[in-house]
């Protein structure tokens, strides 16, 4: 029994001993559960590290190969900055070197400026003696002098495939004096005291004259006429274009001048009285632009002239001339004769023919009076300043011209025919000079009579088709250049009897 019990105490313990290994192997087994478990997620997560890793590997590679082939670029850019650097030292050093020749040539420019500077004083001063002993040689000789002028093209006319016209020859002796014209294939030369080009500025053209209009105040009867055809730019050379100061023409500089002169010439003890008149000779009738009465500009066209004004001609024995019941106006400034110009101008008849709508058909004679009286000398001068725009000298043929118009180019061609008798006449000395064979020639008789400086513009137009027209102006101007009319006097007198000149 004992043996019993002690056995089944034994069996007892052991039953305990192997509950308790049993519970020891659970707990174990559960453990062996947990650890495989986490084996299985660390296997997965060590897939996942290794994907990763091969991905970091490729990238790291890439980058690698990025940074070795930057690498080689940057050891090329530093190369090429080294050489850059080079080349830098060297162009600072060439920049330097051009800065100093700039600065050399900078100070050779300012010095060449200078002595152009001194050299273009020295030929002013060398053209303006050259003018003067040209007009003087002149003056001695008695001609006539002329001037060409060509107008430019205008911005509707285009030379088309047609050849140039003009050429300006350039040797010593014709350069700024010569003129060729091509016509057909044939060539024409002429020579004039000054040929303007189309690019002659109004200022250029007046410089040359101005001289001419000076010795209007020094007593001399001073007579410049514009010829051409329609449209060849007389009126732009006599007045310019209206409203443009750059443009003005040589009527408005002219008297600019004048004005001017007079004024400094008060210093030296000189009074001037001027008195202005303009008229304009339409169909052999004369026609007062002044005259503030209505009815002159009315009647204008008629053949009697207006109603009550004879407007007739006659020269004194001093040779003064005096048209009954022209408008005189006493003017003190330029601004007053511009005012006058103005009214003269809208009151000029205007009439249309195919060749330029808005052609002038009558001759503009603008006329200044000038007696100038020195208190300390006692000296007196009556100087006379004719401006004259004449009508369009174009042939029958060509301005196609019917009716009225050719009526009234006809009036045009005998009053510029008898100008072209006159001055031949005169050439020739002539007994009897046929001044009263139209108005314009026996109204400008003193100023064409020898007495006066008379200067006549050949204006001509640089169309092909005109070349024609052109030509016939050009060889007229010839004949009238080569003419001797006498040489100019000037009108003075020691005591002066009445410093106003006397008009009808
Ligand atoms: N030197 C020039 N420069 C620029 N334009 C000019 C020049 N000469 C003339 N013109 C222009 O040419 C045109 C004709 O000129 P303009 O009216 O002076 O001719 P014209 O000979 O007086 O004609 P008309 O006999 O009809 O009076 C005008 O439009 C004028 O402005």
């Amino acid at each position: 029994m004992k043996q019993k019990e002690s056995l089944v105490s034994e069996v007892g313990c052991l039953r305990g001993d192997l509950q308790q290994v049993r519970e020891d192997r659970d707990r174990q087994l559960l453990q062996v559960q947990a650890l495989t478990a986490e084996v299985v997620k660390y296997k997965e997560w060590t897939g996942k590290y290794v994907a990763e890793l091969d991905h970091l590997t490729l990238k790291s590679n890439d980058l690698e190969a990025r940074c070795s082939s930057q690498s080689e670029q940057i050891r090329t850019l530093r190369d090429q900055l080294s050489v850059a650097d080079k080349k830098l030292q060297m162009t600072d050093l060439s920049a330097m070197e051009t800065r100093t020749v700039f600065e050399e040539q900078t100070k050779l420019i300012d010095d060449l400026q200078s002595r152009l500077a001194i050299a273009e004083v020295k030929i002013n001063e060398g053209e303006e003696l050259r003018r003067k002993l040209h007009n003087t040689i002149l003056e001695l000789k008695g001609n006539i002098r002329v001037f060409c002028r060509v107008r430019p093209l205008l911005s509707d006319e285009d030379l088309g495939k047609e050849p140039k016209v003009y050429s300006y020859p350039t040797t010593a002796e014709t350069l700024g004096r010569g003129i060729d014209v091509i016509q057909n294939g044939q060539k024409s030369y002429f020579t004039f005291d000054k040929v303007f080009m189309p690019d002659a500025a109004q200022e250029n053209v007046f410089v040359e004259i101005s001289q001419l209009v000076q010795s209007a105040l020094d007593g001399y009867k001073v007579c410049i006429f514009a010829y051409g055809q329609t449209g060849s730019g007389k009126t732009y050379t006599m007045m310019g274009r209206p409203g443009s100061s750059t443009e003005k023409g040589l009527i408005p500089r002219s008297l600019e001048q004048i004005f001017q002169t007079r004024q400094s010439l008060q210093s030296q003890g000189w009074k001037y009285e001027m008195q202005v008149s303009m008229l304009e000779i339409y169909n052999e009738t004369i026609r007062d632009l002044l005259s503030t009465s209505q009815s002159c500009s009315d009647v204008s066209r008629t053949e009697s002239g207006v109603a009550g004004k004879q407007y007739a001609i006659k020269h004194d024995a001093n040779g003064n001339t005096h048209v009954s019941d022209l408008t005189i106006v006493d003017v003190r400034s330029s601004r007053e004769v511009s005012f006058l110009l103005d009214q003269a101008a809208r009151s000029r008849s205007v009439g249309k023919t195919q060749m330029n709508e808005q052609s002038s058909r009558s001759h503009f004679v603008f006329t200044l009076r000038i007696s100038g009286a020195n208190e300390s000398t006692e000296q007196q001068v009556q100087g006379v300043l004719n401006l004259i725009d004449l009508a369009g000298s174009e042939r029958l043929s060509k301005s196609g011209a019917t009716g009225d118009r050719l009526k009234e180019t006809q009036a045009i061609n005998k009053s510029l025919s008898s100008l072209s008798d006159v001055i031949f006449a005169l050439a020739k000395k002539e007994d009897h000079v046929p001044f009263r064979n139209s108005k314009l020639t026996y109204l400008l008789q003193p100023c064409l009579g020898g007495d006066s400086k008379t200067l006549m513009f050949v204006n001509v137009s640089p169309e092909p088709s005109s070349v024609g027209e052109s030509l016939c102006s050009l060889r007229f101007a010839a004949r009238v250049n080569a003419c001797e009319i006498g040489i100019p006097r000037r009108q003075t007198n020691v005591r002066p009897s009445d410093s106003r000149l006397s008009y009808g």
